[in-house]
């Protein structure tokens, strides 16, 4: 029996220049995978509330599902039919009807140095202030350096890259995977390796939604989807889960696949960084999802819901 492949499939996704870079590279696996035309794999591009709001940080805007409410909705309505995230920014739950089809390869999922006044975190002078918008960067500079000032950083990579050269911060954090699919890697001053520095959950990878019964969007998606890259996603994701994080709650994790293994480290730190809480855990492929909510529970346990709560 042959795979039925859709005749045309709308690509939603966010207007942002990485979301678009994002959802071209969707585009041309599809191509290369289905055989259908550029043409018959059309963008959609929607801006979103999260999009939108440039002066708070997203944590002090309401919460979940600020930048995917509206391709969620475009979803729903027919006027997409695949629709292209961050897993870093996809909410752990999905609307009712619709589901993760599958996830592209990984890129790097380290966080990368970048100030024009030190080499690295540890180099920079004391009271130096770090720009950021997460709250597990903040909390994870902090960790490392008491001594440094965080504040609040948002927009674009451009935004931020200009915030730096105003003198406005010292130093910024970014993911190294965001700058690679923008071509700008070489901005970075230096890379933090994920033993010093965890990632967030799904740092690096692209989650593909669909609607649940739509078997052609799904099998279109299916024959681009990573298997490692899922696996490793469904640990992470179930170990947020499991600590039903708010978004003000400072959380890391990583999953990585190692032959028939699957490895995972979760951290949760207070925003301050002066407490924290680190798990790891290895388990068999298969038990990807309990291995990571164990993990959360874990956590929990350890932590208390204070630490969580902030
Ligand atoms: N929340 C913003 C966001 N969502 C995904 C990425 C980078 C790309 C990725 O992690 O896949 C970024 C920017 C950043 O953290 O530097």
């Amino acid at each position: 029996m042959s795979i039925i492949f859709p005749e045309r499939m709308v690509i939603g996704t966010r207007a942002s220049p990485l979301a678009l870079a994002q959802a071209e590279e969707t585009r041309a696996r599809l191509v290369a995978a289905t055989g259908l035309s550029p043409d018959a794999l059309p963008l959609l591009p929607l801006t979103t509330t999260g999009d939108k709001i440039q002066d708070r940080a997203l944590s002090e805007a309401g919460g979940k599902g600020l930048f995917t409410k509206e391709l969620d909705a475009a979803l729903m309505a027919g006027s997409a039919d695949l629709t292209v995230h961050s897993a870093k920014d996809l909410p752990t739950e999905l609307p009712e009807g619709l589901l993760v089809a599958g996830y592209l390869p990984r890129e790097d999922v380290r966080d990368v140095f970048i100030s024009r006044r030190a080499d690295s975190l540890m180099s920079l002078p004391a009271g130096a202030v770090v720009g950021s918008a997460s709250l597990r960067r903040q909390a994870q500079i902090l960790r490392a350096r008491p001594d440094l000032k965080v504040a609040l950083l948002r927009g674009n990579v451009a935004t931020r890259l200009a915030r730096l050269d105003e003198g406005r911060v010292d130093a910024t954090l970014l993911a190294l995977a965001g700058l690679k699919r923008l071509g700008k890697a070489d901005v970075a001053t230096a890379i933090l390796e994920t033993d010093d520095f965890l990632p967030a959950v799904g740092q690096g990878a692209i989650a593909l939604v669909a609607r649940a019964g739509d078997s052609a969007v799904l099998a279109a998606a299916a024959a681009i989807a990573c298997r490692d890259t899922g696996i490793a996603l469904a640990a992470e994701r179930a170990f947020l889960r499991a600590l039903d994080g708010s978004c003000r709650t400072p959380i890391a994790g990583h999953a990585t696949v190692h032959g028939e293994s699957l490895r995972f480290c979760g951290l949760v730190l207070s925003p301050d960084g002066s407490r924290s809480v680190a798990v790891a855990r290895e388990g068999g492929l298969g038990d990807a999802e309990a291995l990571g909510e164990d993990a959360g529970r874990a956590v929990i346990a350890e932590a208390g819901l204070d630490l969580l709560r902030g």
